[in-house]
């Protein structure tokens, strides 16, 4: 396998420096450089304990992608962040590979437009952890038998964007195949806002945030006297670096966006 040149935007945020692990541990990697709001001009394993990579840190991504000559750009910042730095990667012939949540449809069909007029992949992966997409997949089989859905996802309390990035493409994928519902009683009124949580379509999803979780999401399904739960449950970052280095690998291959793991995975 030819060797893939990858630059880490947010180096040292949760995901990023799992991401920066990764490439400095994947032989076909090489982590060609990061890019951070601070350090500029400072190597990697200088800054911050953990790091063996010497590789250069930019604060600016135009110079970073110029001078690194990277082939993908993995960002895991945040959501406005997300969108510049995907758009610029695309601008200057740098495939992104995006698991920074929160993006809009607007801004999906943006990059779409984009990554096509360039003929260049995308990736963009609301959930990298294998089990997370299984689960996906699966609430979208049950949907078929079980239309009165709820998905609760759960996350540590220093999340920026609710509902998470799963529990959008969950509602999404089940809104493929099922109709638009109104669910519970036709008559029901909160007497405290939000109590129905989000509607998607009409499922309902509930965000809850607590320190000391990671990422979790629990899908139910209610039947005539029957639930049915579809859960997962990530522990440990490191649950999504599968995920990201196979769209790494993926992305060289890909001239349009993709949207959602479960659309590279065999
Ligand atoms: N797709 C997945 O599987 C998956 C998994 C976990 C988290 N996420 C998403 O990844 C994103 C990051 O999550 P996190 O928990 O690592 O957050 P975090 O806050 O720990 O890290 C974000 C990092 O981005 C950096 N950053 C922000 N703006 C920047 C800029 N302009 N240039 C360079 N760096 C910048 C911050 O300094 C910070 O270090 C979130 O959107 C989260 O929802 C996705
Ligand atoms: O920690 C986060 O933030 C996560 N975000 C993704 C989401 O919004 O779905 C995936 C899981 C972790």
């Amino acid at each position: 396998m030819d060797s893939i040149k990858v630059v880490v935007a947010g180096p040292r945020g949760r995901m990023g420096r799992e991401a920066v692990i990764l490439a400095e541990e994947t032989s076909h990697f090489e982590l060609a450089g990061v890019l951070d709001r601070k350090n500029g001009g400072e190597k990697l394993n200088e800054i911050a304990e953990g790091f063996s990579s010497s590789a250069p840190i930019y604060t600016d991504l135009k110079e970073c992608l110029f001078e690194t000559k990277a082939d993908v750009l993995i960002d895991l910042t945040t959501p406005e962040t997300g969108m510049l730095h995907a758009k610029t990667a695309l601008e200057m012939g740098v495939r992104p590979v995006v698991g920074t949540t929160g993006f809009t449809e607007d801004n999906l069909k943006e990059l779409q437009e984009l990554s096509e007029a360039k003929g260049l992949g995308v990736i963009i992966a609301p959930n990298f952890a294998v089990g997370a997409v299984l689960m996906m997949k699966f609430s979208q089989m049950a949907a078929k038998y079980f239309p009165d859905i709820e998905i609760i996802e759960q996350h540590h309390d220093q999340k920026l964007d609710a509902p998470s990035g799963t529990g959008v493409k969950t509602a999404e994928m089940i809104s493929a195949v099922r109709e638009e519902k109104k669910q519970g009683h036709p008559n029901e009124k909160e007497t405290l806002a939000g109590a129905r949580g989000a509607s998607y379509n009409g499922i309902r999803i509930h965000s809850v945030r607590l320190p000391g979780l990671v990422a979790h999401q629990e899908v139910l399904f209610g039947g005539e006297g029957q639930t049915l739960k579809i859960r997962h449950d990530s522990y440990d970052r490191k649950s999504f670096m599968s995920g990201v280095k196979l769209s790494c690998e993926q992305v060289m291959k890909l001239d349009t966006l993709v949207y959602g793991l479960e659309n590279i995975i065999e």
